[in-house]
């Protein structure tokens, strides 16, 4: 029987009111988000973290002043592990967790992983959707945190998952309910993901399009004929032009046109800042404000046994495969067909 690690790759959040600041700080020094010259980065990056963190802390704040990513992830990897020890005779797994930004990092999960001394390692970003901003970053990150700690077990990465069947079910499960219990039926689904500047797309990212792809697909599943529907961005921050429609404008919108809301957040798996503030709190308001009839907040796929069963397969199928790195379960074109920053190309 071999022995697999299973590494989940999520963003992290801070911990304390005091986190926010180290926190922001950490993002901002990614290349992978703040694109400038490295020499520029150093000074701007903490520069940008200061500015930012009343506004973070404040959002923080209605939340008891941390972030939950940890202890969702936390239950997800618990959930995984269960999930493969029931499908896998062949395998012992055990999932650990590498945040980007903030505790447990790609350093001190390497070192983790190395006493577990794995036969394998399956490296996989709760990112259903690549960017080179989250799932590339953390792979980079991953990396280097591997090699300083001598990690050398054979590696394979799940790239991405945008349409696999687990995901889309569990969210067509949890949108479904939602939609049938506005009285009437004038409602939207609005599919609301994280933004991007526009030059990361531009630069050959697939994000923006595997978002498209993961909305159609719920939208086949849930089989509606004539269902109202669009994807739009939330988050911007800094003052570059981001992807659009933003998430703002679709919610006014839905009230010009008399429609209720049913929001959900399609690139994210778990609960955190983005969706317990902007879209419960804020978004909600602005819909109340906007006129919108009704406005319901779909959960994320969080723990759904659909969606953590959909991983388990995607973690088998990546061991079984030969490739270094797979995208998606097969029911859709690889994306390094079409991007050049597609995993399975870096690998
Ligand atoms: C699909 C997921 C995400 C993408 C893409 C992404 C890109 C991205 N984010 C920022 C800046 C910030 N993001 C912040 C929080 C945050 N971002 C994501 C996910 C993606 N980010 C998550 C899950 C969270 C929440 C973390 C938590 O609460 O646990 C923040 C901090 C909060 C705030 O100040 O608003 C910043 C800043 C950029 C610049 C970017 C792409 C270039
Ligand atoms: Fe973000
Ligand atoms: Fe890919």
């Amino acid at each position: 029987m071999s022995r697999v690690a299973v590494v989940l790759f999520n963003l992290g959040g801070p911990d304390s009111p005091e986190a926010v600041e180290p926190f922001l700080r950490n993002l901002f020094a990614d290349p992978a988000i703040l694109r400038v010259p490295g020499f520029v980065r150093r000074f701007l990056g903490p520069f940008i973290a200061r500015r930012r963190a009343p506004t973070a802390q404040a959002i923080y704040a209605r939340i008891g002043g941390r972030s939950p990513i940890l202890p969702q992830t936390q239950a997800q990897a618990a959930a995984l592990d269960a999930a493969l020890a029931d499908r896998s005779p062949d395998h012992s797994c055990r999932a650990f967790i590498a945040m980007r930004y903030w505790h447990p990092f790609s350093a001190q999960t390497a070192a983790a992983v190395k006493a577990y001394g794995p036969d394998r390692v399956v490296l996989l970003p709760l990112y259903p959707q690549m960017s080179t901003t989250t799932s590339q970053s953390s792979i980079d990150d991953w990396r280097q945190a591997a090699q300083s700690v001598g990690l050398d077990a054979p590696t394979r990465i799940v790239c991405c998952y945008p349409v696999q069947s687990g995901l889309i079910e569990a969210a067509a499960a949890l949108i479904r309910p939602q939609i049938d219990a506005v009285a009437g039926g004038k409602v939207r689904l609005l599919f609301s993901a994280h933004g991007l500047p526009e030059k990361v797309i531009r630069g050959g990212d697939p994000y923006q399009w595997q978002v498209e792809c993961t909305a159609r697909a719920i939208v086949e599943r849930l089989g509606s004929a004539g269902l109202d529907w669009a994807v739009c961005y939330q988050s911007r921050v800094g003052p570059l032009k981001w992807i659009g429609p933003s998430t703002d404008d679709e919610i006014r919108r839905a009230g010009g046109d008399g429609k209720a809301v049913v929001l959900f957040p399609v690139a994210f798996v778990s609960e955190h800042s983005e969706t317990l503030v902007e879209l419960d709190i804020e978004y909600r308001e602005l819909a109340h404000r906007s006129g919108v009839p009704a406005y319901h907040r779909v959960a994320t796929v969080g723990v759904q046994p659909a969606f953590i069963d959909g991983l388990a397969e995607l973690v088998l199928r990546t061991l079984a495969e030969p490739a270094q790195a797979v995208c998606n379960d097969g029911s859709m074109p690889a994306c390094d067909s079409r991007f050049p920053t597609c995993l399975m190309r870096a690998s």
